[in-house]
């Protein structure tokens, strides 16, 4: 069987974005190439909109623009500004299934039934995505496996979604410390009944940087040097993010 061609979405805040959201798309791939049935041609950084409302979340613009400069000695990881350009919040389901339905009417034109593609929309496309012709090519939502547990959170993700996500799409789910995803999966029905839809990756070199505690430092003017990109750190410099107007670089 040929392997299957894979772009790797993420979602979630970047609040700011760190060196490890960007590690995930690295060990992510590493795995799925080792695999040998899945070739990744691409990866997307999707920030939440900003009425998500989390709290402390940063505006959308600034959130973008510091993706942006992360992303800047990516050669195969991109940006996605559909979501936050849109009017509301999008749940997760409605994020993957814009950006398939984007792939697929570019690697199968004729038959597919959106408008003619707006080359505007889709600047997040991995380049050669159309070497890829009329073949196909799937979009995964890769996370971290305190996302895939938040799907045990009453009422915040529907049973729906969940099906949709995992039926159709597919995780990738990178260990965390305090995780469990294989249990986790087990204890839930509908995992188990897609799991062959779900790679867990264990990420070996743990590294527990994570946005809040990003900010947490940036509050108390501690440095975050090596924690988050040098540019990141003079962007949120230069806009006094998240309280840092004395953070030394
Ligand atoms: N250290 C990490 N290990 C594995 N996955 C991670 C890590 N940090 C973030 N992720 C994953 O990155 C994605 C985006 O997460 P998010 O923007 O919430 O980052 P975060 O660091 O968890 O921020 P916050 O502390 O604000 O929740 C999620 O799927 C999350 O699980
Ligand atoms: N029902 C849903 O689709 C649903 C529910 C909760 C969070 N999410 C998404 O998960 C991500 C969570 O990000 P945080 O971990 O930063 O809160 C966001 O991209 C958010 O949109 C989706
Ligand atoms: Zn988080």
């Amino acid at each position: 069987m040929p392997p299957i061609k894979v772009i790797l979405l993420a979602c979630g805040s970047f609040n700011p974005p760190t060196n490890m959201h960007l590690r995930m798309f690295e060990i992510a791939r590493d795995h799925l190439h080792r695999l040998g049935n899945h070739v990744v041609i691409g990866g997307l950084i999707s920030p939440v909109h900003d009425g998500y409302g989390k709290k402390d979340l940063e505006g959308a613009t600034h959130r973008m623009n510091m993706v942006r400069l992360a992303l800047q000695h990516s050669e195969w990881i991109k940006l996605s500004d559909w979501e936050c350009k849109q009017e509301t919040w999008s749940r997760t389901k409605q994020v993957l299934q814009y950006h398939q339905n984007h792939v697929n009417a570019l690697l199968h034109p004729a038959k597919n039934n959106l408008d003619k593609v707006n080359e505007d929309d889709v600047h997040w496309v991995p380049d050669d995505v159309r070497n890829y012709c009329g073949d196909s090519v799937q979009i995964k939502l890769l996370c971290g496996a305190d996302l895939l547990e938040s799907f045990g959170t009453p009422g915040l993700w529907s049973d729906d979604d969940i099906e949709a996500i995992v039926g159709q799409h597919g995780l990738v789910v990178i260990t965390r410390s305090n995780t469990n995803p294989n249990e986790f999966i087990y204890n839930s029905d509908v995992l188990t009944k897609y799991m062959s839809n779900i790679t867990i990756v264990t990420e070996w070199i743990q590294n527990e940087v994570s946005s809040t505690k990003i900010r947490r430092a940036l509050r108390r003017s501690e440095s975050v040097k090596y924690l988050i990109p040098d540019r990141v750190i003079d962007y949120i410099h230069k806009h006094n993010l998240y309280g840092s107007k004395n953070m030394h670089l």
